[in-house]
């Protein structure tokens, strides 16, 4: 290990004075005037593991020698090469030698990481990882089916993995045919899905799809009708030629449901029948699953209980979809098995995703305080950040920690891809508000062999993208903010499966060493629940206004009457609101005033529907 403990935290615009034992800083110490205005509060602090210890950061070293020692550049090779991990079979390099814990932080925080390591290992072994929800957490299975704590988990897997296999090959090869297409197999795949049912698929295609795949893929990520219109649009009369793909865990989320809906409607509209292009994955049972079965869908895979929505790229959701694309999803999988394997290890420092986990520990104090901007240089992993948005922060941002003490925690995950956004937002990275650290994932093969030529002597067009990246790296550092540099070779099925197994264990280190469950959800459900009530409401004012308008003459009403009617009237701002939205959706007519002027709006429905009225 380098001895050059206090190298990053030596200068004071760089590393704050600070430790994470709150209590024995003086006032003065506890702000970083050059980042956070944040003074982490005694109840964030972890407070298991290791409870008794908060663990120190360097601080006492600002002198000129240390500040001397950042910029040496024979220092910081040395750094460089102490730190470096290299996995060899994945081409896989992590280097975290521009993040500034030291050696004392390194050592207080290894007891710690001993503990997640057990914790994990027990994991993997089937214990109830979720405990709220009383789960096993599996995911790690899905690509060594014989970690799987029973034979019939192994089975069910190596099941699965073989139909989604001879299914996709059956559609390529147009062994399976759409009823009704002149082209006579599937050319367009739609998918259907949001959160985890959408992302990893998403980043997936984005990343690793042919130029020319055998089938292309569209998303319904949402409820928006333009959107979905647009998707159904753009498929023209392909639709009589696409798979749609319904992918919802639980079965009964409702922007999922609402996109079959539409999508099953494009297709009556079509005079095309649904259920021979539609395919679900879901669980056993399921609302999805029932109807599925019920109206005898092309095909159905299963999702289950013990692998999230998140973490659930592995399982049919995403290996469904990349192998209708050609994806080769046995090599997806083999990646992320040597990523698992790579990670199991108990030694710290050669254990990538412990050293992801200890770098946000250090660089946000355990508690979130810095966002992570994640800064892939290749067009084709654009999505990562996104992908990573919905890992990290519904696994980690939670409220309770895992003995019910608030902790408020989480990690913002924001970013595209460089060099783009060096000509968005890297100007306040460098210069503005202290308050991230960055990610580099860099590919070093820039093009297939062969195909590369120098636009200027000696420089191809990769060799600028390079260039912007390793600038931005140390431009960066120069003015004080940290980056850790994941490098890989190629974007292949395999760098993308060990990717995807290094930030999902990461996650779960980190989860572990700051005492929250990273496998539930709780706060999703809140907004869901408000939205359910928001929707229940319109019901009442529509019912309102039906009877209002079945008059005769029409009795257009001012908002107070309609929330006195509705026994409501607290919700009026909510009522305003329903009534803006129908109106301009011309579901209903505005007598009088304006929706811009809420207190002179008389409103009615166009048309009185008497069977409303005897419902
Ligand atoms: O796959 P489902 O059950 O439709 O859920 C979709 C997403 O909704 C959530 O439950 C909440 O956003 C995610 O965890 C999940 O990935």
């Amino acid at each position: 290990m380098a001895s050059l403990s206090g190298l990053y935290s030596s200068s004071p615009s760089l590393k704050p004075a600070k430790t994470l034992s709150v209590k024995a800083l003086p006032a003065a110490l506890t702000r970083d005037s050059f980042s956070f205005p944040h003074t982490p509060k005694p109840s964030h602090l972890p407070l298991t593991l290791s409870a008794s210890r908060a663990v120190s950061r360097d601080i006492s070293h600002t002198t000129d020698a240390k500040k001397e020692l950042l910029k040496d550049p024979n220092a910081l090779w040395q750094r460089y090469l102490d730190w470096l991990y290299q996995q060899k079979d994945l081409g896989l390099y992590l280097d975290v030698s521009r993040v500034g814990f030291t050696d004392e932080f390194v050592a207080e925080m290894e007891q710690r990481f001993q503990a997640a390591f057990k914790a994990m290992e027990d994991l993997e072994k089937g214990s109830i990882a979720n405990p709220d929800e009383g789960r096993m957490v599996g995911h790690y299975w899905l690509r060594d089916s014989k970690l799987a704590p029973k034979p019939t988990l192994k089975t069910l897997i190596e099941k699965t993995l073989d139909s989604i296999c001879s299914f996709a090959d059956d559609i390529i090869s147009g062994k399976i045919k759409p009823p009704s297409s002149p082209e006579g197999r599937f050319t367009q795949i739609l998918s259907v899905g949001i959160g985890g049912s959408a992302l990893g698929p998403q980043f997936v295609a984005e990343a690793l799809a042919p130029d020319n795949p055998p089938l292309k893929i569209r998303f319904i990520d949402n409820t928006d009708p333009a959107g979905i219109d647009h998707q159904i649009a753009q498929l023209g009369p392909e639709l009589a030629s696409t798979l749609v793909i319904v992918i919802s865990k639980s079965g009964g989320t409702p922007e999922t449901r609402n996109g079959l809906l539409e999508v099953q409607k494009a297709f009556r509209d079509a005079g095309l029948n649904f259920a021979k292009q539609g395919v679900a994955i879901t669980q056993e049972n399921s609302l999805l699953d029932n109807t599925a079965r019920i109206e005898g869908w092309l095909a159905r895979f299963p999702m289950y209980d013990w692998v999230g929505g998140r973490t659930s790229v592995m399982s049919a959701v995403g290996l469904l979809p990349a192998a209708l694309q050609g994806i080769d999803i046995r090599e997806m999988l083999s990646g992320a098995a040597i990523m698992d394997e790579a990670t199991r290890t108990t030694s710290l420092k050669n254990n990538p995703a412990a050293l992801l986990a200890m770098c946000w520990y250090w660089a946000t104090d355990g508690i979130g305080s810095k966002d992570m901007v994640i800064l892939p240089y290749k067009d084709s992993l654009l999505l990562f950040s996104r992908y990573l948005q919905q890992l990290v922060m519904e696994s980690l941002g939670k409220e309770f920690d895992l003995d019910g003490n608030t902790v408020n925690q989480g990690l913002t995950v924001y970013g595209n891809k460089g060099s783009t956004d060096q000509h968005a937002y890297i100007q306040q990275l460098r210069e503005g508000v202290h308050n991230f650290f960055a990610t580099f994932i860099e590919v070093l093969r820039d093009r297939p062999p062969g195909h590369d030529w120098e636009l200027e002597p000696g420089v191809t067009c990769g060799d600028y993208l390079f260039g912007m990246l390793q600038g931005t790296r140390s431009a960066l550092y120069a003015n004080g903010r940290e980056s850790i540099s994941v490098t890989i070779e190629e974007v292949t099925p395999r760098t993308v499966g060990a990717l995807i197994a290094l930030y999902e264990r990461a996650v779960g280190l980190y989860a572990f060493i700051v005492n929250i469950n990273a496998y539930h959800q709780p706060g999703v459900e809140a907004g869901k629940k408000a939205a359910a009530e928001v929707l229940a409401l319109q019901k009442r004012v529509l019912s309102v206004l039906n009877e209002a308008s079945c008059k005769d003459p029409v009795e257009p009403l001012t908002l107070d009457e309609v929330a006195d009617r509705c026994h409501a009237p607290e919700e009026i701002e909510m009522i305003y609101k329903i009534i803006a939205h129908m109106s301009a959706n011309d579901r209903v007519l505005i007598a009088e005033g304006s929706c811009g002027s809420p207190r002179s709006v008389k409103v009615y429905l166009g048309e009185c529907n008497v069977d409303d009225l005897y419902a």
